[in-house]
């Protein structure tokens, strides 16, 4: 018996308020891999990501995840939220946070009290956070407190993993660093990771989409600035302070 595709997506569409956010969209991920999802802002990233996790409803067209409707196959599936967007004065610590990817009511059920400290061990250990385990999240920095989040989603072993933005409140070696435990994750299960950090996704993503609206994919190995040049029509340029508008005016 052939294993089920973890993600195919038919000729979706997605309104809302009578406007057209996502057109005729079709995407297919066969297998393990990182996948990049990029575009413009507004363009309709998070959007689909949403769709993926059936926390909304397609206007047309089909999704399936492991070949279920996206509702019925969310346990298969974790998310990472973006660390910027995380209230990181909720009175936890980072173990504390971790345990409550567990809360679902079936898995919670599932697994014996051992079980389910080994799951978070492993995760914490995973996603090299190990050593803060006891910290309160408002004592992390942004990047441990996205690891964190990370080690969180690993806690129910997903099958597939969906980044919002892990790069965006985190320093450059940083983010090197969480897209290198994001390719090692990908070499298990399928990732897809929406992200602004063209420079990351271009030397990291096994195969990377644009989305604005509608959704193509880039050309095999390209580099940030060919990304930038096939989403928002222009070279990555490097702007000096003479050429600001506002300084100069
Ligand atoms: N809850 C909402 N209610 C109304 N409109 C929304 C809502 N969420 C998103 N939108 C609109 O849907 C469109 C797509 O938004 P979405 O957040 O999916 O884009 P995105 O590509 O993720 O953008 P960004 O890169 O800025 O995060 C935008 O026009 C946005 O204003």
């Amino acid at each position: 018996m052939t294993s089920p595709l973890p993600l195919s997506i038919d000729n979706l569409s997605f309104n809302r308020g009578g406007q057209s956010v996502l057109e005729k969209v079709s995407l297919r991920i066969e297998g393990p891999g990182l996948y990049g999802l990029i575009g413009p802002n507004g363009g309709g990233k998070s959007t689909l990501l949403n769709l993926i996790l059936g926390l909304l409803n397609p206007t047309s067209g089909q999704i399936r995840v492991f070949d279920k409707p996206p509702a019925k196959a969310a346990s298969k599936i974790g998310f990472v939220p973006q660390a910027a967007k995380f209230d990181r004065e909720f009175p936890v610590t980072l173990k504390g946070l971790v345990e409550t990817g567990l809360l679902g009511p079936k898995l919670w059920s599932r697994n014996s009290a051992k079980s389910k400290q080994s799951r978070v061990n492993e995760a914490l250990k995973a996603a090299k956070v190990e050593p803060l385990a006891k910290r309160a999240l408002s004592a992390l920095s942004g990047g441990e407190l996205q690891r964190g989040l990370i080690a969180r989603a690993l806690a129910t072993n997903p099958e597939m993993l969906l980044f919002d933005e892990p790069t965006a409140s985190v320093d450059h070696s940083h983010a090197a660093s969480l897209f290198e435990l994001m390719c090692k994750l990908g070499q298990h299960r399928p990732i897809i990771v929406v992200s602004h950090d063209l420079a990351q996704i271009a030397a990291h993503c096994d195969q990377v989409f644009c989305m604005e609206h509608k959704l193509w994919e880039a050309p095999e190995k390209p580099t940030a600035a060919s990304l930038a040049n096939q989403i928002f029509g222009g070279e990555v340029h490097c702007h000096r302070k003479e050429e600001c508008t506002q300084c100069h005016s």
